[in-house]
């Protein structure tokens, strides 16, 4: 008979480990093939199980724009058009050539019209906003909010922005810290009381008082922490098991705030018929005529918080550090802040000393040093589309399958010495009217391009503006030594972010 060998338990669970690993390698190169397979040049080789982007434990952690730009990099020294990708085991579509980038923003729009953001209207109703939705609900919002941003409009708002701004000049002046200014705290008080003002009417306080529930709101949406990090990333890499376990990207707790304030401005309004010129109003009229016309689809008080929230969210963020990285360059290069601070004066005497909507458009070295801080530091440093039918690149057979996601690097884009020679260097110059016309077009995309632009982008040049315009008009700007040169950019954030702060010494030249 024959001796029966029997395997003791670690053995079988040896046995069945390295069968559950072989299996697993084996898929990963089977899905490793899949750009290879399309003629589609790899960013970088790909290693098991991070892929390609980024290397977490094994490289520094970087922001993802930055892990971006070395793909970007590492193709374009290639001389590839594009490349392929992989997050883990998704396909990641890396675009390089200025016209592979124009086809998919603007000319065929139809095939990329979705932003790949994961969203939750059940459980997280503000996720469900313009940045995040797509078909017609998006066309529906975005025809019906874009009015809001008008030339006409933000001349109606500029009042408003120049009241907030002297909120700042007074906390400036009051500060005690004028030496080591925090630089990002204070901008973000003052675009967090722009927006709150013209865009739903309300006084956030945030100078008054540092902990403003509007500041403490707008901060908690970008904040990071291991269990949101965590969240975003099952939400962005693997949305069916996000969807199926309901992860929310916003707290319960942002969620109520939102949906409180307005519920009780709607109701303000309606019982007060006070008619205001601004987003919520817009939005409130948009639901008044669905009503009125009886329409199957009426936007619920969640869909219209979502919208607010948005605008909230995107509006004070980007502007800010905006603001901040500028005075940032404008502390390092005095002699661009006095050329700055001398525009600002010349045009003041020829508007009578006011600061107006005029004065403000007549800056044009004012245009040149934010453009530029633009592209130094884009606050979103780049964006994506999802295909959505198969799609083949045009004068090519090569396809991108339905469902991919594209990547355009505007950070990249914005560093690459082809385009912008000596990048790291903050040179106003580069967008004089001259300069600009000789540029290749898709090659400076701060607020990205085609149908899904950013809606903001009037009103974000405008806050900025009125707010670096009466800055230099009071203070003088130099480094503080907390502030590391050059910026270390946060990997752990939606925007782009001084790592360790900016810190200004503030010196006031009009009390002189
Ligand atoms: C300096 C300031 C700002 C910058 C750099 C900026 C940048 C951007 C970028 C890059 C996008 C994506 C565009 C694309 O995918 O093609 C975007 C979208 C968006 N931005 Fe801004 N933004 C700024 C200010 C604002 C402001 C002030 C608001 C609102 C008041 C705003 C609201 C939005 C919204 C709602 C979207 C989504 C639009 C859509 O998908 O239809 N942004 N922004």
């Amino acid at each position: 008979m024959p001796v029966l060998y029997t395997l003791t338990v670690f053995e079988v669970l040896t046995s069945v480990f390295t069968a559950l690993l072989i299996i697993i390698i084996l898929y990963y190169k089977w899905c490793f093939t899949y750009w290879k397979s399309r003629n589609i040049p790899p960013t970088r080789k790909p290693k098991i199980p991070f892929g390609t982007l980024i290397y977490p434990f094994l490289e520094t952690p970087v922001h993802i724009a930055i892990a971006i730009k070395n793909a970007y990099d590492n193709l374009k020294k290639r001389s590839c058009k594009h490349g392929g990708g992989f997050l883990f085991l998704t396909p990641k579509y890396v675009l390089v050539d200025p016209g592979y980038i124009k086809n998919i923003l603007q000319k065929d729009f139809e095939y990329f019209s979705e932003r790949a953001f994961y969203y939750n209207e059940k459980d997280d109703p503000i996720s469900a906003n313009l940045f995040a939705i797509s078909g017609e609900k998006w066309r529906t919002f975005r025809t019906h909010l874009s009015p809001a941003f008008t030339s006409g409009k933000m001349k109606m708002m500029f009042s408003n922005m120049l009241k907030c701004s002297n909120e700042m000049v007074n906390a400036v002046l009051k500060n005690e810290n004028k030496k080591a200014l925090d630089v990002i705290d204070i901008t973000e008080s003052f675009t967090i009381d722009v927006i709150g003002s013209c865009g739903f009417g309300i006084d956030c306080n945030s100078f008054k008082n540092s902990n403003a529930e509007f500041k403490e709101q707008g901060k908690k949406a970008f904040r990071m922490y291991p269990f949101r990090i965590l969240k975003i990333f099952l939400g962005f890499y693997c949305p069916k098991i996000a969807d199926f376990l309901g992860v929310t990207l916003f707290g319960r707790e942002s969620n109520n705030f939102f949906i409180k304030i307005v519920k009780d401005t709607i109701k303000f309004r309606e019982d007060n018929n006070v008619n205001r010129q601004d987003l919520l109003q817009l939005l409130i009229e948009l639901r008044n005529q669905q009503i009125l016309k009886s329409q199957e689809k009426v936007f619920t008080i969640k869909e219209i918080t979502a919208q607010v929230f948005i605008f909230f969210a995107a509006g004070f963020e980007t502007s800010s550090t905006t603001l901040s990285f500028c005075l940032y360059e404008l502390a390092l290069h005095e002699d661009i802040q006095n050329k700055l601070r001398d525009e600002i004066n010349t045009v003041l005497n020829v508007h009578n000393r006011h600061l107006t909507y005029e004065a403000i458009m007549d800056m044009k070295y004012m245009g040149q040093v934010v453009d530029e801080t633009l592209r130094k530091y884009p606050p979103v440093p780049y964006i994506s589309r999802r295909c959505v039918k198969d799609y083949i690149i045009p004068n090519t057979v090569i396809k991108i399958d339905k469902g991919i996601e594209a990547l355009i690097p505007i950070m990249a884009l914005h560093h690459d010495s082809e385009y912008y020679p000596e990048p790291e260097k903050f040179i106003p110059e580069r967008f004089s009217d001259e300069e600009k016309q000789k540029r290749l077009p898709f090659t400076y995309l701060p607020f990205g391009e085609g149908p899904r632009l950013c809606i903001g982008k009037r009103f974000g040049l405008l806050q900025t503006k009125v707010g670096l315009a009466v800055l230099l008009k009071h203070f003088k700007f130099s480094l503080h030594g907390k502030t590391k040169v050059p910026l270390q950019i946060e990997p752990f954030s939606f925007t782009l972010l001084a790592k360790s702060g900016i810190f200004l010494d503030v010196e006031d030249i009009i009390a002189k």
